[in-house]
């Protein structure tokens, strides 16, 4: 049984899009021109023309393309350049397409017919003929022709039309067509077996295509057409390397689209409108998509922007060749258009393979594949194995012919040769002999399971020859029915080998149950990749769909920042605005504030001036009022002590008149001797006490003066040290206004002059306070002079009191004297 293999083929269905994607950065796209050097539009030709056979000159200069070809008798040259090496790149599984792009008009769909046929030409080279045998057959015998090596084994054919933004099958329009993360799918795909096949399915396909008149065109394709081969080709052993699958299996798409249209030109209106805006609009879709691939900085592809590019996803990825046909008019009034073709062409050129952001899993998604690929993987190499194995134990069951031939000799009566057993006795060659090797003998030991199949060769050629040649067998058998003693054993042999046979059934279905099985698995595998595939697209479009509102969004809130922005410095230019001429206000208000300050610290230093004027003012005033009060004071104590010393001196006078008196009386009563003696006696002891007493009043009241005097001295200095108190602290409160003054620079000056002054007031007052303390100075040496006075009056009257008891006593001596009183009286 022959193992085939698939390639790696990069067909999305059967391989997960991370095994798909191409790693290297490379070119894959390649650009063409297709030249229509007509003008029957504008009379006018020129715009364009042919310069060499890769670029075209143009207004600008020359553009460099990959091939430029006149369309009005290069199609097959055309075809060579880009249809022929897709078909060499589907046959070695590799996924390719030519899209024909152009405006309206141009021979797109002219030049797709022209290369449908060339491409079933190269599909089928070599075969002619339509054969009629089964699918199945025809895959052997397409790859048994022998004209070409690696011609496909089974091609199929899907025709589908993208119109309005919808997929229509043009072979089976039970089908629905349908586009999904991994590209196109739904579709019917139909074995085409030759290229008259494929011209008739084709053919028929065009009919229903959607087409429409109008100015440029008069019958103008109104949708995509999509024509995709599905190749599977059976590489030969001889060119496919030691270790290369035998399979391989890839599309190819040949797409013509519907040409780009400015209404204006076409002038279509209503439906064929609609019809127009619907194309430019998915022809925009493509050129995004194109520009997105050939934009290295660009991380998402927008395939999912119309149904086109997602049909087409494939076809871009980039694993195979993307030649890309440009449909272009020489024609001037085309210019524009040819211009816009030639841009976008051109610009494909850039196009690189590159992992697409828009298909790449995540990495978890990456991981569960890759484990999942490898469990199918083990579970792959374990059904090989078994099917090694089965196949071993059924190629133990399968023997030669001749091992057959050589177990039945071996089973033969001894001496008898097969050639003369299978020779009837009347010589006649035994129908059955060709089956059996002469003299072939092999080993008694032979195994029966190696002699099966020989047996059964054996028996079924005894039976083929009996069914169709009964008589002569019969008869033959019947003549030599002695010579067959060992049919018995023979037949034991026949029925080893049915046995063994039934055997080698049993495992012939049970390698053929395992096959399916491996099918069926290979089936299971290949639909959990698609699953998987699917779901991470899924996954991964639902992230593109996350990323694009994100984007949108970024958008929005970039557009709603920006607005915000604008807002916010229109606002901070208004309250900048608003601040400068608050601050020239405040500055204005600050510089009044100050001038104000200003005035009002040089207004408080006068008032503060004034007050200390004042205030050193009332100091003085109080100093000269508690002068006044002192000089009163003393001049009081004075006045006190004079009319004290008076009163003293008027007593002093009075007690000398009064001596005198007592004088004058005692010569009277010493002239009047006795009786006046008592009397006078009496009455100068009694004025005696008096003096006493008056006496100690005046000294009495003299302490009582003291006191006065030296209460008033005590008040004067209490006076006088508030005084000096209140000085100090006048001296603190200049030095505070000193310090406030120097903060002040020109207002201080006059402060210093006022505090000058002051000082020299408040020296001035201190000079008087000096006097005052001068006047109680001598205050107090007159209150001295006084203490004397008084020391002196206190001394006359000690003399007085020393007359007057010398007075007394000499009275005393005359009285004794004169007799006229008794010594003891007077004791
Ligand atoms: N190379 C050519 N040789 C001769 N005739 C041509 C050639 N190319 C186009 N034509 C003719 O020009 C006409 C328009 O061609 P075609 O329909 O292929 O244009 P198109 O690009 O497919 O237009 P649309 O986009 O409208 O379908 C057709 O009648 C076609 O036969």
């Amino acid at each position: 049984m022959e193992s085939t293999y698939f390639l790696s083929s990069s067909n999305s269905h059967q391989e997960p899009a991370v095994y798909r994607q191409a790693l290297v950065n490379k070119r894959h796209c390649k650009a063409f021109v297709s030249l229509r050097s007509v003008n029957s539009r504008s009379g006018e030709t020129g715009c364009v023309t042919r310069k060499t056979a890769t670029s075209v000159q143009i207004s600008t200069g020359p553009l460099e393309l990959d091939g430029v070809f006149e369309a009005s008798h290069d199609q097959k040259e055309l075809f060579a350049a880009t249809g022929r090496p897709c078909i060499a790149a589907v046959k070695e599984g590799r996924p390719c397409a030519v899209l024909n792009y152009g405006q309206s008009g141009s021979g797109k769909s002219y030049t797709t017919n022209c290369f449908l046929q060339l491409a079933f030409q190269e599909l089928f080279k070599g075969k002619s003929q339509a054969s009629t045998a089964p699918p199945a057959a025809q895959s052997s015998s397409l790859s048994d022709t022998g004209c070409d090596q690696d011609a496909p084994s089974t091609v199929r054919i899907s025709i589908v039309e993208e119109y309005q933004g919808k997929l229509v099958d043009l072979v089976d329009p039970a089908a629905i067509a349908q586009t999904s993360s991994v590209g196109l799918s739904g579709h019917s795909q139909h074995i085409i077996t030759c290229a008259q096949d494929g011209s008739q399915m084709v053919d028929a396909a065009m009919k229903k295509r959607h087409t429409g008149s109008h100015k440029l065109n008069s019958r103008s394709s109104r949708s995509h057409l999509i024509i995709i081969f599905h190749v599977e080709t059976t590489i030969s052993p001889a060119n496919a390397p030691r270790s290369a699958p035998a399979k391989t299996s890839a599309t190819f798409s040949l797409v013509d689209l519907a040409g780009s249209e400015k209404l204006r030109q076409t002038q279509t209106n209503g439906h064929m409108k609609n019809e127009a805006m619907h194309i430019n609009s998915s022809l925009s879709a493509l050129q995004l998509v194109f520009r997105q691939l050939a934009d290295r900085r660009s991380s998402h592809i927008s395939h999912r922007n119309s149904q086109l590019t997602m049909a087409l996803k494939d076809c871009l990825s980039g694993q195979g060749p993307l030649n890309l046909v440009g449909h272009i008019s020489s024609d001037v009034a085309s210019a524009a258009e040819t211009a816009a073709t030639l841009k976008f062409v051109h610009g494909a050129r850039k196009m690189e393979v590159r992992r697409s952001p828009a298909s790449s899993p995540t990495k978890k998604g990456r991981a569960e594949l890759e484990h999942a690929n490898a469990q199918l993987q083990q579970a792959n190499r374990d059904l090989a194995e078994q099917v090694e194995t089965l196949k071993g134990k059924l190629s133990s069951c399968t023997a030669s012919p001749s091992s057959v031939s050589s177990h039945i000799s071996s089973s033969l009566p001894s001496g008898s040769e097969s050639s003369t057993a299978f020779t009837s006795p009347s010589g006649a060659p035994s129908p059955i002999a060709s089956t059996v090797p002469s003299g072939s003998k092999s080993s008694p030991a032979a195994s029966s399971s190696s002699a099966s199949h020989g047996c059964v060769c054996v028996f079924e050629n005894l039976d083929r020859h009996i069914r169709n040649e009964p008589p002569a067998v019969t008869s033959w058998l019947s003549d030599s029915a002695d010579s067959f003693l060992w049919l018995d054993e023979y037949e034991a042999a026949i029925q080893r080998a049915l046995c063994q046979k039934a055997q080698q059934d049993e495992a012939n279905t049970r390698i053929c149950q395992l096959e399916s099985e491996i099918l069926g698995l290979q089936g299971q595998l290949a639909q959990a990749g698609r699953d998987a595939v699917e779901k991470l697209e899924s996954q991964a479009s639902g992230f593109q769909d996350c990323i694009r509102q994100l984007e949108l969004e970024t958008i929005l809130r970039q557009q709603q920042h920006a607005e915000d922005i604008a807002q916010a410095e229109a606002k901070l230019a208004v309250q900048a605005a608003d601040f400068q001429a608050q601050a020239a206000f405040l500055q204005a208000e600050t510089e009044c504030q100050m001038e104000e300050a200003a005035a009002d610290a040089q207004s408080r230093l006068n008032a503060q001036a004034l007050d200390e004027q004042d205030h050193i003012s009332r100091v003085e005033m109080a100093a000269k009022a508690m002068q006044q009060e002192h000089a009163a004071a003393i001049e009081q104590a004075e006045a006190a002590w004079q009319l004290q010393v008076a009163n003293v001196e008027v007593q002093a006078q009075q007690l000398q008149e009064c001596l005198n008196t007592c004088e004058s009386q005692n010569l009277s009563m010493q002239q009047h001797h006795t009786a006046a003696m008592d009397a006078a006696q009496t009455q100068r002891a009694a004025q005696a006490a008096e003096v006493q007493h008056r006496l100690h009043l005046a000294k009495a009241q003299q302490a009582k003066l003291l006191q006065q005097v030296s209460a008033a001295e005590l008040a004067a200095d209490s006076r006088i040290q508030a005084l000096a108190v209140n000085m100090a602290e006048q001296h603190a409160c200049i030095g505070v206004l000193k310090s406030d003054r120097s903060h002040l620079q020109e207002q201080q000056k006059a402060a210093c002059a006022d505090a000058d002054r002051q000082q020299e007031e408040l020296a001035a007052a201190a000079a008087t306070v000096a006097s005052a303390t001068a006047a109680k100075v001598q205050a107090a040496a007159e209150a001295a002079a006084l203490r004397t006075a008084c020391a002196l009056l206190q001394q006359r009257v000690t003399r007085l009191g020393d007359g007057i008891a010398a007075v007394t006593k000499s009275a005393k001596g005359h009285l004794v004297t004169w007799g006229l009183v008794h010594p003891w009286a007077l004791s």
